[in-house]
Protein backbone atom coordinates (compact mmCIF):
# COMPACT_ATOMS: atom_id res chain seq x y z
CA UNK A 1 0.00 0.00 0.00
CA UNK A 2 1.59 3.04 -1.26
CA UNK A 3 2.04 6.12 0.90
CA UNK A 4 0.68 8.04 -1.41
CA UNK A 5 -3.10 6.04 -1.08
CA UNK A 6 -2.84 6.43 2.75
CA UNK A 7 -1.94 10.23 2.54
CA UNK A 8 -5.37 10.29 0.47
CA UNK A 9 -7.84 8.58 2.25
CA UNK A 10 -9.11 9.72 5.65
CA UNK A 11 -11.39 9.05 8.44
CA UNK A 12 -13.56 11.91 8.88
CA UNK A 13 -16.01 12.84 11.90
CA UNK A 14 -18.32 15.76 12.40
CA UNK A 15 -18.52 18.13 16.03
CA UNK A 16 -21.56 21.32 16.39
CA UNK A 17 -20.29 21.33 19.99
CA UNK A 18 -18.03 20.62 22.64
CA UNK A 19 -19.91 17.89 23.71
CA UNK A 20 -19.75 16.22 20.54
CA UNK A 21 -16.59 17.08 20.10
CA UNK A 22 -15.66 15.10 23.38
CA UNK A 23 -17.00 12.52 21.59
CA UNK A 24 -14.75 12.95 18.42
CA UNK A 25 -11.44 12.72 20.51
CA UNK A 26 -12.10 9.88 21.78
CA UNK A 27 -13.10 8.56 18.31
CA UNK A 28 -9.95 8.99 17.40
CA UNK A 29 -7.48 7.98 20.44
CA UNK A 30 -9.59 4.42 19.22
CA UNK A 31 -8.29 4.67 15.81
CA UNK A 32 -4.94 5.69 16.73
CA UNK A 33 -4.44 2.67 19.12
CA UNK A 34 -5.46 0.57 16.69
CA UNK A 35 -3.14 1.81 14.60
CA UNK A 36 -5.05 3.27 11.30
CA UNK A 37 -2.66 4.63 8.74
CA UNK A 38 -5.10 7.10 7.13
CA UNK A 39 -5.59 10.51 7.86
CA UNK A 40 -8.12 12.13 10.51
CA UNK A 41 -10.44 15.17 9.77
CA UNK A 42 -12.42 16.25 12.13
CA UNK A 43 -15.43 19.17 10.65
CA UNK A 44 -16.25 21.49 13.31
CA UNK A 45 -19.12 24.26 13.14
CA UNK A 46 -18.76 27.66 15.68
CA UNK A 47 -20.13 26.25 18.55
CA UNK A 48 -16.98 24.33 19.15
CA UNK A 49 -14.81 26.75 21.34
CA UNK A 50 -11.32 27.79 20.48
CA UNK A 51 -9.35 25.30 23.00
CA UNK A 52 -11.62 21.85 22.37
CA UNK A 53 -10.44 22.76 18.92
CA UNK A 54 -6.62 23.22 20.54
CA UNK A 55 -7.39 19.68 21.71
CA UNK A 56 -8.64 18.32 18.41
CA UNK A 57 -5.54 19.25 16.91
CA UNK A 58 -3.28 17.37 18.96
CA UNK A 59 -4.61 14.13 17.73
CA UNK A 60 -6.09 14.95 14.27
CA UNK A 61 -4.69 15.64 11.30
CA UNK A 62 -6.95 18.20 10.07
CA UNK A 63 -9.50 20.21 11.55
CA UNK A 64 -12.11 21.74 8.89
CA UNK A 65 -14.39 24.50 10.01
CA UNK A 66 -17.65 24.22 8.12
CA UNK A 67 -21.02 26.18 8.33
CA UNK A 68 -24.26 25.00 9.91
CA UNK A 69 -25.78 27.23 7.24
CA UNK A 70 -23.91 29.14 4.85
CA UNK A 71 -25.89 31.98 2.77
CA UNK A 72 -22.99 32.50 0.17
CA UNK A 73 -24.19 29.43 -1.07
CA UNK A 74 -26.94 29.30 -3.70
CA UNK A 75 -28.06 25.64 -2.26
CA UNK A 76 -28.13 26.81 1.22
CA UNK A 77 -29.78 29.60 0.93
CA UNK A 78 -33.12 27.59 -0.34
CA UNK A 79 -32.57 25.76 2.80
CA UNK A 80 -32.86 29.06 5.33
CA UNK A 81 -36.33 28.22 5.30
CA UNK A 82 -35.70 24.53 6.80
CA UNK A 83 -34.19 25.14 9.94
CA UNK A 84 -34.68 21.98 10.87
CA UNK A 85 -32.20 20.50 8.40
CA UNK A 86 -29.11 22.62 9.69
CA UNK A 87 -27.43 20.52 11.58
CA UNK A 88 -28.26 17.78 9.55
CA UNK A 89 -26.89 19.66 6.16
CA UNK A 90 -23.60 19.91 8.37
CA UNK A 91 -22.89 15.99 8.09
CA UNK A 92 -22.86 16.76 4.04
CA UNK A 93 -19.61 19.07 4.26
CA UNK A 94 -17.74 15.62 4.06
CA UNK A 95 -18.33 15.60 0.08
CA UNK A 96 -16.35 18.65 -0.13
CA UNK A 97 -13.46 17.33 1.08
CA UNK A 98 -12.18 16.57 -2.44
CA UNK A 99 -8.28 16.71 -0.80
CA UNK A 100 -9.24 12.83 -0.22
CA UNK A 101 -9.68 10.61 -2.97
CA UNK A 102 -11.82 8.20 -0.50
CA UNK A 103 -13.04 8.62 3.01
CA UNK A 104 -14.73 6.88 5.60
CA UNK A 105 -17.51 9.24 7.99
CA UNK A 106 -17.98 8.19 11.69
CA UNK A 107 -20.37 9.74 14.28
CA UNK A 108 -19.04 11.18 16.90
CA UNK A 109 -20.78 8.32 19.29
CA UNK A 110 -18.82 5.58 17.46
CA UNK A 111 -16.07 3.50 18.86
CA UNK A 112 -13.21 1.83 17.03
CA UNK A 113 -12.30 -1.80 18.68
CA UNK A 114 -10.59 -3.04 15.99
CA UNK A 115 -8.43 -1.60 12.68
CA UNK A 116 -10.89 -1.37 10.12
CA UNK A 117 -8.49 0.46 7.25
CA UNK A 118 -9.88 -2.12 5.26
CA UNK A 119 -12.93 0.17 4.62
CA UNK A 120 -10.85 1.81 1.97
CA UNK A 121 -11.41 -1.14 -0.53
CA UNK A 122 -14.95 -0.23 -0.39
CA UNK A 123 -16.65 2.00 -3.21
CA UNK A 124 -19.03 4.81 -2.13
CA UNK A 125 -21.72 4.04 -0.95
CA UNK A 126 -20.73 1.23 1.78
CA UNK A 127 -22.71 1.41 4.34
CA UNK A 128 -24.18 -1.06 7.41
CA UNK A 129 -27.16 -2.08 7.84
CA UNK A 130 -29.85 -0.04 10.33
CA UNK A 131 -30.97 -2.61 13.39
CA UNK A 132 -34.20 -1.31 13.10
CA UNK A 133 -35.00 -1.35 9.51
CA UNK A 134 -32.52 -3.45 7.62
CA UNK A 135 -32.99 -2.16 4.13
CA UNK A 136 -32.09 1.09 5.07
CA UNK A 137 -28.08 1.88 6.26
CA UNK A 138 -27.66 3.31 9.42
CA UNK A 139 -25.70 6.79 8.52
CA UNK A 140 -23.05 6.55 11.62
CA UNK A 141 -20.51 4.79 9.39
CA UNK A 142 -20.13 5.36 5.77
CA UNK A 143 -17.62 5.11 2.87
CA UNK A 144 -17.66 7.75 0.19
CA UNK A 145 -16.20 9.46 -2.09
CA UNK A 146 -15.66 13.15 -1.89
CA UNK A 147 -17.31 15.23 -4.96
CA UNK A 148 -18.74 18.67 -4.97
CA UNK A 149 -20.83 17.72 -7.58
CA UNK A 150 -22.40 15.06 -5.30
CA UNK A 151 -22.56 17.79 -2.30
CA UNK A 152 -24.64 19.93 -4.42
CA UNK A 153 -26.98 17.23 -5.52
CA UNK A 154 -27.20 16.01 -1.94
CA UNK A 155 -28.51 19.83 -1.41
CA UNK A 156 -31.24 19.90 -3.99
CA UNK A 157 -32.28 16.81 -3.12
CA UNK A 158 -32.76 17.48 0.32
CA UNK A 159 -34.67 20.84 -0.47
CA UNK A 160 -36.63 19.22 -2.65
CA UNK A 161 -37.27 15.32 -1.39
CA UNK A 162 -36.78 16.11 2.68
CA UNK A 163 -35.64 13.53 5.01
CA UNK A 164 -38.32 10.87 6.45
CA UNK A 165 -36.77 10.93 9.66
CA UNK A 166 -35.62 14.55 10.10
CA UNK A 167 -32.29 13.68 9.74
CA UNK A 168 -29.25 13.00 7.56
CA UNK A 169 -30.43 8.97 7.67
CA UNK A 170 -33.45 9.18 6.43
CA UNK A 171 -32.34 12.04 3.54
CA UNK A 172 -29.14 9.65 2.60
CA UNK A 173 -31.35 6.46 2.10
CA UNK A 174 -33.64 7.95 -0.16
CA UNK A 175 -30.45 9.72 -2.09
CA UNK A 176 -28.38 6.00 -2.37
CA UNK A 177 -32.07 4.38 -2.79
CA UNK A 178 -29.76 1.55 -4.50
CA UNK A 179 -28.24 0.57 -1.25
CA UNK A 180 -30.53 -2.38 -0.25
CA UNK A 181 -30.61 -4.53 -3.26
CA UNK A 182 -27.57 -2.97 -5.89
CA UNK A 183 -24.31 -4.28 -4.87
CA UNK A 184 -24.15 -7.28 -2.32
CA UNK A 185 -20.18 -5.49 -1.28
CA UNK A 186 -21.65 -1.95 -0.38
CA UNK A 187 -23.39 -3.68 2.33
CA UNK A 188 -20.69 -3.38 5.17
CA UNK A 189 -20.52 -6.08 8.12
CA UNK A 190 -22.95 -5.23 11.08
CA UNK A 191 -19.45 -5.64 12.90
CA UNK A 192 -18.45 -2.26 11.27
CA UNK A 193 -21.25 -0.41 13.19
CA UNK A 194 -23.06 -2.29 15.79
CA UNK A 195 -25.26 -0.20 17.36
CA UNK A 196 -26.30 -0.38 21.14
CA UNK A 197 -30.10 -2.07 20.22
CA UNK A 198 -28.32 -5.06 18.93
CA UNK A 199 -27.00 -5.94 22.75
CA UNK A 200 -30.09 -7.06 23.60
CA UNK A 201 -32.31 -7.28 20.66
CA UNK A 202 -30.26 -10.36 19.69
CA UNK A 203 -28.11 -11.39 22.30
CA UNK A 204 -27.31 -15.03 20.95
CA UNK A 205 -25.30 -13.19 17.84
CA UNK A 206 -23.68 -10.89 19.97
CA UNK A 207 -22.08 -13.49 21.48
CA UNK A 208 -21.25 -15.17 19.04
CA UNK A 209 -19.61 -12.34 16.84
CA UNK A 210 -18.59 -10.15 19.48
CA UNK A 211 -14.80 -11.31 19.08
CA UNK A 212 -15.56 -9.55 15.72
CA UNK A 213 -17.03 -6.36 16.71
CA UNK A 214 -15.12 -3.38 14.59
CA UNK A 215 -17.11 -0.22 15.54
CA UNK A 216 -19.68 -0.09 18.65
CA UNK A 217 -21.97 2.89 18.00
CA UNK A 218 -23.64 4.40 20.76
CA UNK A 219 -26.85 5.53 18.79
CA UNK A 220 -29.82 7.40 20.37
CA UNK A 221 -30.17 10.43 22.84
CA UNK A 222 -28.22 9.13 25.84
CA UNK A 223 -24.48 9.08 24.93
CA UNK A 224 -21.37 7.85 26.88
CA UNK A 225 -20.14 11.37 28.35
CA UNK A 226 -23.74 11.42 30.08
CA UNK A 227 -22.49 8.78 32.35
CA UNK A 228 -21.08 9.21 35.79
CA UNK A 229 -17.50 7.84 35.94
CA UNK A 230 -16.26 6.74 39.58
CA UNK A 231 -12.61 7.45 39.92
CA UNK A 232 -11.68 5.34 42.68
CA UNK A 233 -13.21 1.62 40.90
CA UNK A 234 -12.51 3.60 37.47
CA UNK A 235 -15.71 1.97 36.22
CA UNK A 236 -18.45 3.69 34.63
CA UNK A 237 -22.21 2.85 35.60
CA UNK A 238 -24.66 2.53 32.71
CA UNK A 239 -27.84 4.66 32.56
CA UNK A 240 -31.24 2.56 32.33
CA UNK A 241 -33.02 1.81 29.47
CA UNK A 242 -30.35 2.97 26.82
CA UNK A 243 -29.50 -0.43 25.52
CA UNK A 244 -25.96 0.58 26.04
CA UNK A 245 -23.34 -2.19 26.13
CA UNK A 246 -21.07 -1.71 29.71
CA UNK A 247 -18.22 -2.87 28.17
CA UNK A 248 -17.89 -0.92 25.78
CA UNK A 249 -19.62 1.87 27.99
CA UNK A 250 -15.78 1.21 29.72
CA UNK A 251 -14.01 1.20 26.65
CA UNK A 252 -15.04 4.51 26.12
CA UNK A 253 -14.76 5.80 29.63
CA UNK A 254 -11.01 4.38 30.14
CA UNK A 255 -9.58 6.25 26.49
CA UNK A 256 -11.63 9.21 27.96
CA UNK A 257 -9.64 9.03 31.26
CA UNK A 258 -6.16 8.00 29.71
CA UNK A 259 -6.36 10.43 26.23
CA UNK A 260 -9.01 13.06 26.65
CA UNK A 261 -9.90 14.30 29.94
CA UNK A 262 -6.26 15.01 31.66
CA UNK A 263 -6.06 17.67 28.92
CA UNK A 264 -9.17 19.22 28.49
CA UNK A 265 -8.88 22.91 29.69
CA UNK A 266 -10.08 23.04 33.22
CA UNK A 267 -11.61 26.59 32.54
CA UNK A 268 -13.44 25.41 29.70
CA UNK A 269 -15.37 22.99 32.52
CA UNK A 270 -15.56 25.43 35.17
CA UNK A 271 -17.29 27.62 32.57
CA UNK A 272 -20.24 24.86 31.89
CA UNK A 273 -21.11 24.60 35.53
CA UNK A 274 -24.33 25.93 37.05
CA UNK A 275 -24.02 25.65 40.81
CA UNK A 276 -21.60 24.26 43.59
CA UNK A 277 -18.18 24.56 41.62
CA UNK A 278 -15.37 22.16 42.59
CA UNK A 279 -11.97 23.84 43.40
CA UNK A 280 -10.22 24.53 40.62
CA UNK A 281 -8.06 21.84 39.29
CA UNK A 282 -4.51 22.32 38.27
CA UNK A 283 -3.95 24.11 35.05
CA UNK A 284 -3.24 20.89 33.25
CA UNK A 285 -0.52 19.34 30.92
CA UNK A 286 -1.55 20.69 27.51
CA UNK A 287 -3.37 24.49 26.98
CA UNK A 288 -3.29 25.57 23.79
CA UNK A 289 -5.76 28.63 23.93
CA UNK A 290 -5.15 30.11 27.88
CA UNK A 291 -7.88 32.88 27.16
CA UNK A 292 -10.79 30.59 26.74
CA UNK A 293 -13.66 32.67 25.01
CA UNK A 294 -16.79 33.16 27.13
CA UNK A 295 -19.30 30.81 27.26
CA UNK A 296 -22.87 31.25 27.64
CA UNK A 297 -24.62 31.39 31.17
CA UNK A 298 -25.93 27.98 30.91
CA UNK A 299 -28.05 27.79 34.53
CA UNK A 300 -31.84 26.53 33.02
CA UNK A 301 -34.19 28.99 32.46
CA UNK A 302 -36.95 29.44 34.33
CA UNK A 303 -40.32 27.42 33.43
CA UNK A 304 -38.25 23.87 33.60
CA UNK A 305 -39.39 21.32 36.17
CA UNK A 306 -37.98 20.69 39.49
CA UNK A 307 -34.68 18.85 37.76
CA UNK A 308 -34.50 21.98 35.78
CA UNK A 309 -35.18 19.67 32.58
CA UNK A 310 -37.80 20.44 29.93
CA UNK A 311 -39.79 17.60 30.00
CA UNK A 312 -40.05 18.12 26.16
CA UNK A 313 -40.56 14.65 25.49
CA UNK A 314 -42.93 13.15 22.21
CA UNK A 315 -42.85 16.96 21.09
CA UNK A 316 -39.82 18.52 18.96
CA UNK A 317 -37.30 19.00 21.73
CA UNK A 318 -35.21 21.86 21.73
CA UNK A 319 -33.06 21.52 24.33
CA UNK A 320 -31.83 19.01 27.04
CA UNK A 321 -29.86 19.15 29.68
CA UNK A 322 -26.21 17.22 29.30
CA UNK A 323 -24.56 16.42 31.93
CA UNK A 324 -20.39 15.17 31.59
CA UNK A 325 -18.97 14.59 34.66
CA UNK A 326 -15.53 16.37 36.35
CA UNK A 327 -12.79 14.28 36.75
CA UNK A 328 -10.05 15.44 38.68
CA UNK A 329 -7.24 15.28 36.79
CA UNK A 330 -4.78 12.58 37.73
CA UNK A 331 -1.85 13.56 40.13
CA UNK A 332 0.26 11.56 42.69
CA UNK A 333 -1.85 10.77 45.69
CA UNK A 334 -0.33 12.51 48.99
CA UNK A 335 -0.32 10.46 52.11
CA UNK A 336 -3.70 10.83 53.59
CA UNK A 337 -3.70 12.14 57.30
CA UNK A 338 -4.80 9.45 59.77
CA UNK A 339 -8.54 9.67 59.81
CA UNK A 340 -8.89 11.95 56.98
CA UNK A 341 -11.43 10.62 54.27
CA UNK A 342 -9.57 10.28 51.33
CA UNK A 343 -10.76 12.13 48.42
CA UNK A 344 -10.46 9.23 46.27
CA UNK A 345 -13.16 7.61 48.11
CA UNK A 346 -15.98 9.57 46.80
CA UNK A 347 -17.51 9.45 43.90
CA UNK A 348 -17.07 12.29 41.33
CA UNK A 349 -20.87 13.21 40.29
CA UNK A 350 -21.21 14.96 37.37
CA UNK A 351 -21.69 18.48 37.73
CA UNK A 352 -21.51 20.07 34.04
CA UNK A 353 -24.75 21.37 32.42
CA UNK A 354 -24.80 22.29 28.71
CA UNK A 355 -27.66 23.24 26.69
CA UNK A 356 -27.58 21.29 23.43
CA UNK A 357 -29.97 21.03 20.76
CA UNK A 358 -31.11 17.85 19.77
CA UNK A 359 -32.52 17.38 16.15
CA UNK A 360 -31.43 13.65 15.98
CA UNK A 361 -34.27 11.25 16.41
CA UNK A 362 -34.78 9.66 20.11
CA UNK A 363 -33.94 6.06 20.01
CA UNK A 364 -34.31 5.59 23.86
CA UNK A 365 -36.51 2.79 24.11
CA UNK A 366 -40.02 4.85 25.80
CA UNK A 367 -42.26 2.62 24.20
CA UNK A 368 -44.22 0.79 26.37
CA UNK A 369 -47.62 -1.79 25.13
CA UNK A 370 -49.35 -1.60 28.64
CA UNK A 371 -49.77 2.02 28.60
CA UNK A 372 -51.80 4.22 26.36
CA UNK A 373 -50.92 7.66 27.92
CA UNK A 374 -47.64 9.00 26.27
CA UNK A 375 -44.85 8.90 28.26
CA UNK A 376 -44.19 12.68 28.24
CA UNK A 377 -47.41 12.93 30.53
CA UNK A 378 -46.39 11.51 34.29
CA UNK A 379 -49.14 9.84 36.07
CA UNK A 380 -50.47 12.57 38.87
CA UNK A 381 -51.59 9.45 41.05
CA UNK A 382 -47.64 8.06 41.83
CA UNK A 383 -45.70 9.57 44.63
CA UNK A 384 -43.73 12.07 43.08
CA UNK A 385 -40.10 11.42 41.48
CA UNK A 386 -38.27 12.39 45.02
CA UNK A 387 -39.71 8.93 46.24
CA UNK A 388 -37.58 7.17 43.36
CA UNK A 389 -34.77 9.35 43.75
CA UNK A 390 -34.48 8.96 47.31
CA UNK A 391 -35.09 5.06 47.02
CA UNK A 392 -32.46 4.76 44.62
CA UNK A 393 -34.20 3.59 42.22
CA UNK A 394 -32.42 4.92 39.39
CA UNK A 395 -30.11 2.31 38.32
CA UNK A 396 -31.53 -1.00 39.30
CA UNK A 397 -28.84 -3.61 38.54
CA UNK A 398 -25.55 -2.09 38.20
CA UNK A 399 -23.23 -4.51 37.05
CA UNK A 400 -19.44 -2.78 36.88
CA UNK A 401 -17.11 -4.77 34.82
CA UNK A 402 -13.80 -4.12 34.05
CA UNK A 403 -13.00 -2.94 30.45
CA UNK A 404 -10.04 -2.90 27.84
CA UNK A 405 -6.82 -2.10 29.71
CA UNK A 406 -4.95 -0.09 26.97
CA UNK A 407 -2.22 1.42 29.17
CA UNK A 408 -1.27 -2.51 29.72
CA UNK A 409 -1.51 -3.11 26.18
CA UNK A 410 -4.09 -5.52 26.70
CA UNK A 411 -6.07 -5.88 23.68
CA UNK A 412 -9.11 -3.71 23.27
CA UNK A 413 -12.14 -6.13 24.75
CA UNK A 414 -12.02 -9.58 26.43
CA UNK A 415 -15.05 -11.49 25.90
CA UNK A 416 -14.71 -13.75 28.23
CA UNK A 417 -14.45 -11.60 30.53
CA UNK A 418 -16.62 -9.02 29.44
CA UNK A 419 -19.41 -11.42 28.67
CA UNK A 420 -19.05 -12.99 32.10
CA UNK A 421 -21.55 -11.97 34.63
CA UNK A 422 -19.86 -9.31 37.00
CA UNK A 423 -20.02 -9.53 41.40
CA UNK A 424 -22.61 -7.27 42.73
CA UNK A 425 -19.93 -5.55 44.86
CA UNK A 426 -18.27 -2.67 43.53
CA UNK A 427 -14.39 -1.93 44.61
CA UNK A 428 -14.61 0.03 47.13
CA UNK A 429 -16.38 -2.34 49.73
CA UNK A 430 -19.63 -1.15 49.16
CA UNK A 431 -22.58 -2.95 47.61
CA UNK A 432 -24.27 -1.92 44.86
CA UNK A 433 -27.34 -0.76 46.13
CA UNK A 434 -24.90 1.48 48.71
CA UNK A 435 -23.02 2.51 46.37
CA UNK A 436 -25.60 3.67 43.81
CA UNK A 437 -28.17 5.39 46.51
CA UNK A 438 -24.85 7.32 47.45
CA UNK A 439 -24.37 8.41 43.89
CA UNK A 440 -28.02 9.17 43.49
CA UNK A 441 -27.82 11.29 47.56
CA UNK A 442 -24.45 12.81 46.05
CA UNK A 443 -26.54 15.15 42.99
CA UNK A 444 -27.29 18.14 43.12
CA UNK A 445 -29.88 20.11 41.99
CA UNK A 446 -27.83 20.77 38.61
CA UNK A 447 -26.99 17.84 38.14
CA UNK A 448 -29.85 15.98 38.56
CA UNK A 449 -30.90 17.36 34.82
CA UNK A 450 -31.06 14.14 32.66
CA UNK A 451 -31.01 11.74 36.24
CA UNK A 452 -34.61 13.50 36.88
CA UNK A 453 -35.97 12.64 33.23
CA UNK A 454 -34.30 9.16 33.75
CA UNK A 455 -36.38 8.93 37.26
CA UNK A 456 -39.58 9.66 35.12
CA UNK A 457 -38.67 6.92 32.69
CA UNK A 458 -38.68 4.24 35.77
CA UNK A 459 -41.72 5.99 37.23
CA UNK A 460 -43.30 4.64 34.43
CA UNK A 461 -41.30 1.75 34.86
CA UNK A 462 -42.42 1.43 38.17
CA UNK A 463 -46.24 2.12 37.32
CA UNK A 464 -46.39 -0.11 34.74
CA UNK A 465 -45.12 -3.44 36.58
CA UNK A 466 -48.07 -2.89 38.96
CA UNK A 467 -50.15 -3.40 36.53
CA UNK A 468 -51.57 -7.03 36.01
CA UNK A 469 -49.09 -9.29 34.02
CA UNK A 470 -49.83 -10.66 30.41
CA UNK A 471 -50.32 -13.70 30.04
CA UNK A 472 -47.05 -15.40 29.26
CA UNK A 473 -48.04 -16.72 25.79
CA UNK A 474 -48.98 -13.92 24.62
CA UNK A 475 -46.05 -11.89 25.56
CA UNK A 476 -43.70 -14.31 24.12
CA UNK A 477 -45.91 -13.76 20.71
CA UNK A 478 -45.14 -9.82 21.12
CA UNK A 479 -41.42 -10.34 22.02
CA UNK A 480 -41.25 -12.59 18.77
CA UNK A 481 -43.08 -9.71 16.90
CA UNK A 482 -40.51 -7.23 18.21
CA UNK A 483 -42.74 -6.01 20.38
CA UNK A 484 -40.47 -6.27 23.68
CA UNK A 485 -41.63 -4.77 26.53
CA UNK A 486 -38.67 -2.37 26.86
CA UNK A 487 -39.60 -0.61 29.61
CA UNK A 488 -40.42 -3.65 31.75
CA UNK A 489 -39.84 -7.33 32.05
CA UNK A 490 -38.00 -7.08 28.79
CA UNK A 491 -36.01 -3.93 30.27
CA UNK A 492 -31.97 -4.13 29.22
CA UNK A 493 -30.91 -5.08 33.10
CA UNK A 494 -33.07 -7.65 33.45
CA UNK A 495 -32.20 -9.54 30.26
CA UNK A 496 -28.50 -8.71 30.55
CA UNK A 497 -29.04 -10.40 34.26
CA UNK A 498 -30.62 -12.94 32.73
CA UNK A 499 -27.77 -13.44 29.97
CA UNK A 500 -24.91 -13.65 32.87
CA UNK A 501 -27.05 -15.94 34.55
CA UNK A 502 -27.13 -18.39 31.23
CA UNK A 503 -23.17 -17.77 30.06
CA UNK A 504 -22.19 -18.86 33.95
CA UNK A 505 -24.06 -22.30 33.23
CA UNK A 506 -21.64 -22.84 29.75
CA UNK A 507 -24.28 -26.19 29.78
CA UNK A 508 -27.23 -24.79 29.77
CA UNK A 509 -28.97 -23.67 26.72
CA UNK A 510 -29.08 -20.05 25.66
CA UNK A 511 -32.02 -18.65 25.15
CA UNK A 512 -34.13 -15.46 25.29
CA UNK A 513 -36.01 -15.75 28.16
CA UNK A 514 -39.25 -13.30 27.67
CA UNK A 515 -41.50 -14.29 30.40
CA UNK A 516 -41.05 -14.56 33.96
CA UNK A 517 -37.76 -15.07 35.46
CA UNK A 518 -37.42 -19.01 35.68
CA UNK A 519 -37.60 -20.54 39.04
CA UNK A 520 -34.61 -22.86 39.63
O1 LIG B 1 -25.96 18.50 18.07
C1 LIG B 1 -25.34 17.71 17.34
C2 LIG B 1 -25.91 16.52 16.87
C3 LIG B 1 -25.17 15.68 16.07
N1 LIG B 1 -23.88 15.99 15.73
C4 LIG B 1 -23.09 15.10 14.86
O2 LIG B 1 -23.98 14.31 14.10
C5 LIG B 1 -23.81 12.93 14.44
C6 LIG B 1 -25.15 12.21 14.43
O3 LIG B 1 -25.89 12.47 15.61
P1 LIG B 1 -26.11 11.35 16.72
O4 LIG B 1 -26.56 12.00 17.97
O5 LIG B 1 -24.89 10.50 16.77
O6 LIG B 1 -27.30 10.53 16.09
P2 LIG B 1 -27.67 8.98 16.39
O7 LIG B 1 -28.17 8.84 17.77
O8 LIG B 1 -26.52 8.14 16.00
O9 LIG B 1 -28.91 8.75 15.38
C7 LIG B 1 -29.07 8.27 14.08
O10 LIG B 1 -29.75 9.26 13.34
C8 LIG B 1 -28.97 10.35 12.93
C9 LIG B 1 -29.84 11.31 12.16
O11 LIG B 1 -30.36 10.73 11.01
C10 LIG B 1 -27.81 9.88 12.10
O12 LIG B 1 -26.96 10.99 11.84
C11 LIG B 1 -27.01 8.85 12.86
O13 LIG B 1 -25.93 8.38 12.08
C12 LIG B 1 -27.94 7.73 13.25
O14 LIG B 1 -27.23 6.71 13.92
C13 LIG B 1 -23.12 12.96 15.78
O15 LIG B 1 -22.46 11.75 16.09
C14 LIG B 1 -22.19 14.13 15.61
O16 LIG B 1 -21.08 13.79 14.83
C15 LIG B 1 -23.30 17.14 16.22
O17 LIG B 1 -22.14 17.41 15.96
N2 LIG B 1 -24.06 17.98 17.00
MN1 LIG C 1 -24.51 8.45 16.17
Amino acid sequence: MGENRESQEAFVTLATNDTYALGCLVLAHSLRRVGTTRKLVVMVSVGVSDSVRGQLGSVFDQIVPVNVLDSSDTCNLALLGRPDLSVTFTKFHCWRLTQFKKCVFMDADTLVIRNIDDLFDREELSAAPDAGWPDCFNSGVFVFEPSEDTYKKLLDYAVTAGSFDGGDQGLLNLFFKNWATEDIKKHLPFTYNVVSQAFYSYLPAFKQFYDNIKVVHFIGAVKPWHHSFNVTTRTVTPLPSTGHSQEFLQVWWDIFMESVQPYLDPQLTLSFQTQDPPPAPPPPPITQHPEPPPVQETRPPSGLDLYGHSNTRGQPATSMCILYPYVPPRVEEEEPAPGAPSSAEVAVPPVAVVDVPIVYRDYQVLETHYSEEPLSSVNPDLPPAEHYLAQGDLTPHPTPTHGADYRNGTPAVQPEEGLQGSPDIIDNGATAEEEEKRSVESLSDSQAGIVGDLANINLQAGALESLPKKDDRERKLQWEQGQADYMGIDRFDNIKARLDEKISQPNSETKLATGESETK
